[in-house]
């Protein structure tokens, strides 16, 4: 792969060990009565450094996956390793705490892990620079735009500190406009902290514009049905030839998957 823009890392550097392994992955909910098997059999890893694009048919378990791998809920089958990692996780929505300045809510993480008041305030105007919203410190979020609130989100789950960033549609409701610059946003800030990111999205144009990698899951239960590698250069915009291209081919790929399964 060829990298031209000076802002973001060569993507081919070898690693040694993965960030996260998924190794034969199955998850049923609800009992024999009513089970739905929603994952069978998924293996995936995801080298450190490496930004990873999950996408597929509605209702195939990739915000299962997700849970999964961020902890919240344990598979039925198989393993997840995280080298230790306590990955953080980004939602559709931002999730902020109303009453709470722009501030206070990207604190909120380091004051439920004890992290002083000083430090908490100093860390939090970085990550708000971080995310160019240093001037709204001390708005509350009625006060943002959607945009804004997701950027918001955004430094919030950095104040974590954790290299492994999972994000399920984090930028789905926003218009395509917001979403273009926050694609940028979200590029530079994975390149500059040298992050590792799992991003489910149902835009498969955002997958090709984002992803080094794009992951296709079934219809449910998921399984891994095909992986593309995203080999055009960096920076890359939403709307040039090389993205539609893949973006077709995955799109084609993902309604022969829909169809056979007739969902
Ligand atoms: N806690 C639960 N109990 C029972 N079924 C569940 C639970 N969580 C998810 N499911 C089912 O598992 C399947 C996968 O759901 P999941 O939300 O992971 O899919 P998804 O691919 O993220 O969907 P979408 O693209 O629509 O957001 C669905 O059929 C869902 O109804």
């Amino acid at each position: 792969m060829t990298v031209t823009s000076t802002q973001v890392r060569p993507r081919d550097e070898k690693v040694a060990s993965p960030a996260v392994h998924i190794a034969g992955v199955g998850k049923a909910f609800g009992n024999r009565a009513g089970r739905v098997v929603a994952l069978d059999g998924i293996s995936l890893t995801v080298q450190p450094g490496e930004f990873v694009c999950l996408v597929g048919a509605s209702g195939c378990g990739k915000s299962t996956l997700l849970s999964l791998v961020a902890g919240l809920d344990k598979p039925t089958s198989g393993t997840i390793d995280t080298g230790g990692v306590a990955a953080a996780l980004m939602f559709q929505e931002p999730g902020l705490m109303p009453w709470l300045t722009v501030s206070a809510n990207v604190e909120l993480p380091m004051r439920l892990h004890g992290v002083g008041r000083d430090e908490r305030r100093a860390r939090a105007r970085e990550l708000l620079e971080t995310v160019h919203l240093l001037d709204f410190a001390g708005k509350r979020p009625h006060e943002l735009s959607g945009g804004m609130r997701q950027r918001v989100a955004l430094a919030r789950v950095l104040a974590s500190n954790s290299p492994v960033l999972l994000m399920d549609e984090p930028f789905g409701a926003l218009d395509a406009m917001t979403r273009d610059v926050l694609h940028d946003e979200i590029e530079r800030i994975w390149s500059e902290r040298n992050l590792t990111v799992l991003f489910v999205t149902h835009n498969v144009r955002e997958a090709a514009r984002l992803g080094d990698r794009i992951v296709l899951l079934s219809s449910r239960p998921g399984r891994v049905v095909e992986e593309f590698a995203v080999d055009y250069s960096r920076p890359r915009r939403i709307d040039s030839p090389e993205v539609s291209q893949l973006a077709a081919k995955v799109t084609d790929r993902l309604r022969e998957e829909v169809r056979r399964h007739g969902r």
